[in-house]
Formats: structure tokens, C-alpha cells, sequence
């Protein structure tokens, strides 16, 4: 992916249909880059006022009138991107907004790649990575409690977390270096300064922004979760129970389901996405097989995986076998299913590898204790409406789980009286790690594949 992130491709103008396809009241062009006024003057044959409402035709190349609507100059820096910017608000219909596009085209401007205005209002500082991210998140919000989430980190919420981290590592690596001048006083003089508390308080502190990240996460993306389990045991009948829906085919017959089912519930309002899968055994069945290699595939996607089985039988060895083929790691809840057959009731109790819930996948008894131990076991704390959580991305939760690694190293290295270079070193790389969230640092392929997922125009 080439993004034009150089300084020397930065200035061009672009320009973009800003509003979604197909017919609409209004519809928006957008344009951004150097020396706009001009531009605006020729399509509006007259000189614009800087951030006021202009009302009148926009013209094409012969003087005709292309549409009558309303232009906004917004002279830089003082617009979305940090360069010149004009908007073009015409009538909402595909043609029109062509027509009008065509006309910034002639008179300079090329056409904008996904994400580009917002990449240009990072690269010019009216906002870090962090908000750059959320500008899409929050487009792409599918609840309400992620959308405000979201709308957090534009604020600046998230960053100003960040932030204060790096100030807090920054103070303690003045002294940590500060340190290193005068060897013969290095222990006692960290002591004195509290050294330790300073770096306790900071992983305190990253830990609460963690979990907080952690939530933000699932309540964006949700979590894969996939059941697996021998044929005919009730895998199929779970996720139609969950659903509220009948989505997989449920028969009698062993090998039913051959293709992976997915569907998506909420718990919460915590997306989980479910997958049903062929059940696992051997077989000569070649559709079958597909399925179950399906299958795997589908658990080395998975955050979770129920393992289900028949309570009449309990956990037997094809079952042990299915269990020792997952990821390892992957967490495991195991369903005995059709207690309606067995003398049990419903309950959670525990085995070796996690939680174990006895319930009916047929009338329903249990489901409500199964919900329960899903989000205990993906780790969701119960919020209101996104209160004090982050909209974080995996990139940003492995950025803080590495600072967090290296803030433990450090830890270790100062409990243990260690070499005050491997203490400074650690505490560098947390802060880089750290930097990186916000896009102190970035490679421009990393940019690249973060603003090519947004949406054109944007
Ligand atoms: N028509 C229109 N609506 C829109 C946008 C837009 O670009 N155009 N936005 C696009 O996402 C959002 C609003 N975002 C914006 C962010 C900054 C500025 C801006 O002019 N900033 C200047 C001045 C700030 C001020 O006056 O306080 C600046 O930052 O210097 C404008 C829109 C949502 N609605
Ligand atoms: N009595 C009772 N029957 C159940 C229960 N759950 C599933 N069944 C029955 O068990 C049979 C198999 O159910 P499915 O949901 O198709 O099982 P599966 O694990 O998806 O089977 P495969 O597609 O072969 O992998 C069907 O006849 C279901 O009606 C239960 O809790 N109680």
C-alpha cells in the first residue's frame, strides 16, 4: 500500500465526495490542500469570505450553472486537515456530485484515497493516531456504548491517558540517567528518591488504562467464539438456543452441519460472534472432512471455545482428543448438554480446563447461567454505557502490554539492585512502546494500513 505520506506528495490538492453513495438532500464534496481560495473563486465566481456560508451556482468550465448550493472556505490552518479546505454542499444525487467532482478535477485537484483528509490532519497536527483511529471507529460503530467510546478517544481522552503515562516514565528516567553519572551513589540515591514508588505508581497506573483498553476492545469488536464438539451432541441446537433463531439445521442424524455457521449476538451489549462447526470425528464422509478442517480453522480464529457434550456420556476420550487438537491457551467452557435426559440440573461447577456449565440446549434451562460464565470468561466487568473505557484497537493493547513487560523487567532489575544501564534501557523501551500508541513514532507503512481501511472522502 503506497500512501502519499512524503512531504513532497503532501501538498497536492484532493477532493472527494464526503457524503455516501446513491441519493441524498444534500451532498458534500470536500476539498483540501494549498491555495484553495482561487479554486473556490473560479467555481463560485466570486472571491469566498473565509468559514462563511456561501449561497450560489457552481460553475463548470463554460461559465453553465452545474448545481446552485452553498460553499464553505475554511483557509488553513484553521480547518478539519490543517491545510486549505472547501467544501462544496450541492444536491444529493450521484450525478450532480460526479459532475461537481469532475470540476475540481479540471481545475487541479486529484481524487483523495480512503482516509486521506484525516491522514493529512495527523500529519499536520490537529490530532494524533489515536484520534485519527477513532474518527473511523466512530463511523463504524455498530452500538450506541461504542460510539460514545469512540467519540472518548476523539476527545482526546485515551491520548490524555497515554500522556500522562509518558510524563510520569519521562521524570523517572531523568533521575534513573541522572543516576548513572555518579555510580558510587546509585542505590542509595535511588532509594532516597523513591525510585520504586515512582515505578509501582506508573504500573498501577498502566494496568488500570489496560483493562480499561481491554473492555474498550470488546465492546468494539466483540470475540470469536466457536463450539466444537462430537457429532450430535447439540452443537447446532446451542447456537439457535443463543440466537433465539432457528440459523444451523438441527436433525437427529450424526454429520449434520458440514460448513462453519457464524452469527453474531450480543450479550450486554457485547458482540459475540458464534461459530458452529462440523462435529469432530473421523470419517470418510469427504464433505465431512472439508467441515472438520473448516473447523479447526475456525478454533485457531477463536477467543473461546465451548466445548460441548452429551451429559449422559460426560467427557470422554474423543473429547479429550478434540480438547488436546486446540490452540493451546484458548480458554475452554465446557457445555454438558441435554440435562433434560440426564438427572442433572442446571449449574456451574468446574474442571481442569475452566468452567462447566449443565444445561438444555433443547428447552432452554441453563442458557441464562451459560451467558453469565461467557462473560466472566472473556473478562467483560459489566459497564454503563462505555463509561471510562477506551476504544482500543489490538495495536494499541500490544503497545501497552509491552510497555507493561518492560515496566515488570524494570521492576525486577531495581528490586534486585541491578545495573542502573539495563534499568534505563527497560524504561525507554515502555516509553517508546507507549509514544507509539499516539503516532509519535510511526512507520509510513504502519499509516498506510491504518488510514487505507477508512473510508473515501474521510
Ligand atoms: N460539513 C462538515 N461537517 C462535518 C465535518 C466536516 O469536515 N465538514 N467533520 C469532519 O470530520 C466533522 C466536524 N469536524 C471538524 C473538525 C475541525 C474543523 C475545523 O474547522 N477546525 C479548525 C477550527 C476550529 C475552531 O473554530 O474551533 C481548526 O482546528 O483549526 C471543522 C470540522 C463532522 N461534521
Ligand atoms: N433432549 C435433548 N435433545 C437435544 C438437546 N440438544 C440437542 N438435542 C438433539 O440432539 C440432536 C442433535 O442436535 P444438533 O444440534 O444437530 O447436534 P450437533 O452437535 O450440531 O450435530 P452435528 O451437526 O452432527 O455436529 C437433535 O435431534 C437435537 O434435537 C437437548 O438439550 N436435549
Amino acid at each position: 500500500m503506497s500512501m502519499p505520506v512524503s512531504p513532497s506528495g503532501n501538498h497536492d490538492i484532493i477532493a472527494a465526495v464526503a457524503t455516501p453513495p446513491g441519493r441524498g438532500g444534500v451532498g458534500i464534496i470536500r476539498i483540501s490542500g494549498k491555495n484553495l481560495q482561487l479554486l473556490a473563486r473560479v467555481i463560485l465566481g466570486k472571491l469566498p469570505e473565509p468559514r462563511r456560508v456561501e449561497f450560489g451556482g457552481f460553475l463548470g468550465e463554460h461559465g453553465q450553472v452545474l448545481d446552485r448550493g452553498i460553499l464553505l472556505y475554511f483557509p488553513a490552518p484553521h480547518s478539519y486537515t490543517g491545510e486549505d479546505v472547501v467544501e462544496l454542499h450541492g444536491h444529493g444525487g450521484p450525478v450532480i456530485m460526479n459532475l461537481l467532482l469532475t470540476r475540481c478535477l479540471q481545475l487541479g485537484a486529484r481524487l483523495a484515497q480512503p482516509g486521506e483528509f484525516t491522514l493529512r490532519a495527523f500529519l499536520n497536527d490537529k490530532m494524533d493516531l489515536l484520534q485519527a483511529e477513532s474518527v473511523a471507529d466512530l463511523i463504524d460503530a455498530s452500538t450506541a456504548d461504542a460510539a460514545r467510546c469512540a467519540m472518548r478517544s476523539l476527545n482526546g481522552e485515551f491520548s490524555a491517558a497515554i500522556s500522562r503515562l509518558v510524563q510520569a516514565l519521562i521524570e523517572l528516567r531523568v533521575l534513573v540517567e541522572a543516576t548513572l553519572d555518579f555510580p558510587e551513589e546509585e542505590l542509595d540515591f535511588l532509594q532516597s528518591a523513591q525510585a520504586i514508588q515512582q515505578l509501582q505508581a506508573i504500573q498501577q497506573q498502566l494496568a488500570r488504562v489496560l483493562a480499561a483498553s481491554r473492555q474498550g476492545a470488546l465492546l468494539q469488536s466483540g470475540i470469536n467464539i466457536v463450539l466444537v464438539g462430537q457429532p450430535n451432541v447439540g452443537k447446532s441446537s446451542l447456537l439457535n438456543q443463543l440466537a433465539h433463531e432457528d440459523i444451523a439445521i438441527v436433525t437427529e442424524f450424526p454429520g449434520t452441519t458440514r460448513d462453519t455457521i457464524r452469527q453474531s449476538i450480543e450479550i450486554e451489549g457485547i458482540p459475540l460472534h458464534l461459530v458452529d462447526t462440523a462435529g469432530l470425528r473421523e470419517t470418510s464422509d469427504v464433505i465431512e472432512q472439508q467441515g472438520i478442517a473448516r473447523t479447526h480453522a475456525a478454533a485457531r480464529q477463536a477467543g473461546l471455545v465451548l466445548l460441548v457434550l452429551d451429559s449422559r456420556q460426560g467427557m470422554t476420550a474423543a473429547d479429550q482428543d478434540i480438547l488436546n487438537n486446540l490452540p493451546q491457551e484458548l480458554p475452554v467452557l465446557t457445555i454438558y448438554n441435554k440435562i433434560d435426559l440426564s438427572a442433572e440440573i442446571p449449574r456451574i461447577a468446574e474442571n481442569e480446563y475452566g468452567m462447566v456449565i449443565y444445561l438444555s440446549a433443547k428447552n432452554g434451562e441453563g442458557i441464562d447461567l451459560l451467558k453469565n460464565a461467557l462473560l466472566q470468561a472473556i473478562g467483560w466487568q459489566g459497564n454503563i454505557a462505555g463509561e471510562g473505557l477506551y476504544m482500543a484497537r489490538q495495536r494499541h493493547l500490544q503497545a501497552l502490554a509491552s510497555a507493561s513487560q518492560h515496566l515488570q523487567t524494570a521492576a525486577t532489575l531495581l528490586d534486585e539492585g541491578n545495573t542502573l544501564e539495563l534499568l534505563a534501557e527497560e524504561l525507554r523501551l515502555a516509553q517508546q512502546a507507549l509514544s507509539a500508541i499516539t503516532g509519535e513514532f510511526t512507520a509510513d507503512d504502519l499509516l498506510g494500513s491504518i488510514f487505507s481501511n477508512f473510508c473515501i472522502g474521510k
